[in-house]
């Protein structure tokens, strides 16, 4: 811990010479400027204000969709449209009165406006976000486009809607007695409104279930590993850019006082993908510099335009395509990440460690804890296995045995099928035949995740954390299962005594690695090797009781193989089952309790390392190939 700290004070006090104020510190101070201009700003401004603020509530949703969930939507217009027009519609129809029994407050209406949207849209958003959010790759933007279009010309179409020309008369916004009716008044709701959506979201993203939402962009095999349930969290990020954006189409409403389909059509869901995509990945307060750039731009291009070109025209779109290439060219992570590096010289970045010091200390709280099995009880157990890709069999009949208190390694030459059967007993990969089963359950057909609740941690060949996110708290992931605290808790900051405990676990398991003087450093700025003993350290954060380690001793140096193999024969003395796919025949030799040898998806031997390494077929699938080496040097 000693090293953990020293390094953050040294991270802390490097800047604080230059530095003049705190990230916490500015966003307060702009606020209360804003606050205190508001009063005073020319009418124009405000209104310009108001819509930059409606548009980055969208445009922060999506930045938690795209920029951090990874999944693109063009269709984010329609919700806005669909928070719009429930209320325009409750709010002036005769029928939504009569469905009312006709006695309601009508200053009570928009709000049951609101309630309208959300639910719809919540409904809907679901719906959709179920079905499409299962596609991958470039058809999951294209099915967006596809409902984006059905909900604009839906909203066009109903009569009831008013077609076309949409619904008047919209009444304003009625608060404590205080008719919002003007930009001025209700731009402080919609500016209250975006501030406390960003604060929720930021404090969403620093939480158990903020680093799940990170791990989606990446990939879902990992998070599925750390016990994640990626499509339900897929929906839920869907739903909640959903709601933002429903949220922004009610206040528009109430400030434009009319509704038309128009601005909830595909090109005003393509700018407010442009107003999140200029904003850096998973930058949220890139959402508001999004929405007001490309507002201010919008606004200045629709007057010179047409006056430079001489006739009418929606120029500025196409001034937009051509500025987002220039962008994603020369700010390939977003416009807010450079402009964060150049107000570096005045804004001090807070230090995980130090900012954790100045929290008041939470009451501590018991993260779920998993008693070892009993030495020598069987943890994992592959019967008969075997995996067909086509005509290639890559497993062939594997049966193979996993006990508390062991070391079994897995070695082959390459293209044995070492990696297919990890996958098989890990639930990546379903076995063509034969079974697999886990603390005494058979598996087959359950995901990765049922397989780390029920107490297996693992690493990957190709090593997978969040290189922009600090060691602890990609170790803090590895600990998912082990809390319980929901998006709610952590919007509301109402989970911090349980996230003080999840870093605290990330923390000592850090240690106990060997990386303390690293836990605040961001994953990609270690070393391969190091990055390989970050993956232990996240799958003991979940404290499993099998271990599945691919190529642990991949790109580690001579001493810190030693520094492994010390804590792995520690995790075995303390009663792990621990299975390891290794080239390094040293390495696996010396530590090995029994080894299981696969050539061409089939066992050639099993044994201790002595037998296997006396094996004659060991040593001719080893001395005719490539690896001949290999074997020598352990012997
Ligand atoms: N998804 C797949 N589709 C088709 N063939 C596959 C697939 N995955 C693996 N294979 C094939 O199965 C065989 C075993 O591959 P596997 O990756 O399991 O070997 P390995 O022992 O892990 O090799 P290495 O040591 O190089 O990682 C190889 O011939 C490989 O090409």
């Amino acid at each position: 811990m000693n090293n953990t700290s020293s390094s953050n004070t040294a991270a802390s006090a490097a800047p604080a010479g230059r530095a003049l104020i705190t990230p916490r510190q500015l966003t307060l101070a702009l606020v209360a400027a804003l606050a205190l201009a508001w009063g005073f700003l020319p009418e124009f401004t405000v209104s310009v204000l108001s819509n930059i603020g409606l548009y980055a509530l969208v445009a922060a949703g999506l930045v938690m969709l795209t920029g951090v969930g990874g999944m693109t939507s063009f269709g984010q217009a329609a919700f806005v449209g669909m928070g719009a027009y429930a209320t325009a519609w409750i709010c002036t129809s005769p029928t939504a009165a009569a469905w009312m029994g006709g006695a309601v407050n009508p200053a009570l209406l928009p709000w049951a406006g609101l309630l309208l949207g959300l639910v719809f849209t919540f409904a809907l958003a679901w719906a959709l976000g179920a079905v499409t959010l299962k596609l991958q790759g470039h058809y999951l933007p294209l099915c967006t486009i596809a409902w984006g279009l059905s909900l604009y010309y839906l909203l066009g179409n109903m009569d009831f809607l008013g077609g076309q020309t949409g619904i008047t008369g919209v009444p304003p916004l009625v608060v404590a007695g205080y008719s919002l009716a003007t930009p001025r008044a209700l731009g402080v709701v919609i500016w209250a409104v975006l501030l406390l959506a960003l604060w929720a979201m930021h404090n969403l993203l620093d939480s158990r279930e903020g680093r799940a939402i990170r791990a989606l962009k990446g990939g879902r095999l990992m998070a599925e590993s750390m016990g994640v349930d990626t499509a339900r969290h897929r929906v839920k990020l869907f739903v909640l850019a959903a709601l933002l954006a429903a949220v922004s189409g009610w206040l528009y409403a109430h400030l434009q006082r009319f509704v038309n389909p128009t601005p909830f059509n595909l090109s005003i869901g393509i700018e407010l993908l442009f107003m999140a995509v200029g904003r850096g990945a998973g930058h949220l307060w890139g959402a508001v510099l999004g929405a007001a750039l490309i507002t201010l731009l919008k606004e200045k291009l629709q007057d010179v335009l047409p006056s430079l070109l001489g006739s009418s025209g929606n120029f500025e779109v196409i001034v937009f395509g051509l500025l987002m290439l220039f962008v994603l060219q020369r700010f390939a992570d977003g416009l807010w990440p450079t402009l964060a590096r150049i107000a570096g010289r005045w804004v001090r970045p807070h230090a995980a460690a130090a900012t954790d010091a100045a929290r008041p200390a939470a009451p501590p709280v018991q993260l779920a804890h998993r008693d070892l099995p009993a030495r020598g009880e069987v943890l994992l157990q592959a019967t008969k296995v075997s995996k067909r890709f086509g005509g290639l069999v890559a497993n062939n009949d594997i049966s193979m045995t996993l006990k508390a208190g062991e070391i079994h390694a897995l070695i082959g030459p390459n293209g044995a099928g070492k990696s297919t059967f990890f996958n098989m007993v890990s639930g990546v990969d379903d076995p063509s035949s034969g079974e697999v089963r886990l603390a005494g359950q058979p598996m087959t057909a359950k995901p990765s995740r049922v397989f780390a609740a029920l107490g297996l941690g693992r690493t990957f060949q190709h090593v997978r954390l969040l290189g922009a996110r600090s060691v602890a708290e990609n170790v803090a992931l590895g600990a998912h299962l082990r809390a319980r605290r929901g998006w709610l808790a952590a919007m509301l900051r109402l989970d911090r005594a349980e996230e003080a405990a999840l870093m605290a676990e990330a923390r000592r398991q850090i240690e106990r690695c060997g990386l303390g003087a690293h836990a605040d450093t961001p994953a990609a700025s270690l070393s391969l090797g190091q990055q390989r003993v970050v993956e232990i350290a996240r799958a003991l954060a979940g404290q499993p009781s099998v271990l599945l380690l691919d190529e642990p001793a991949a790109g580690l140096r001579h001493l810190e193989k030693r520094a492994l193999s010390v804590l792995l024969s520690q995790l075995r003395a303390e009663g792990l089952g621990i299975l390891v796919v290794e080239h390094d025949m040293e390495f696996v030799m010396n530590l090995a309790d029994r080894i299981t040898v696969l050539e061409f998806g089939t066992v050639i031997a099993t044994g201790t390392p002595a037998e296997v390494q006396a094996n004659p077929r060991v040593l001719e699938a080893y001395l005719g190939g490539a690896d001949d080496e290999l074997l020598g040097d352990a012997r």
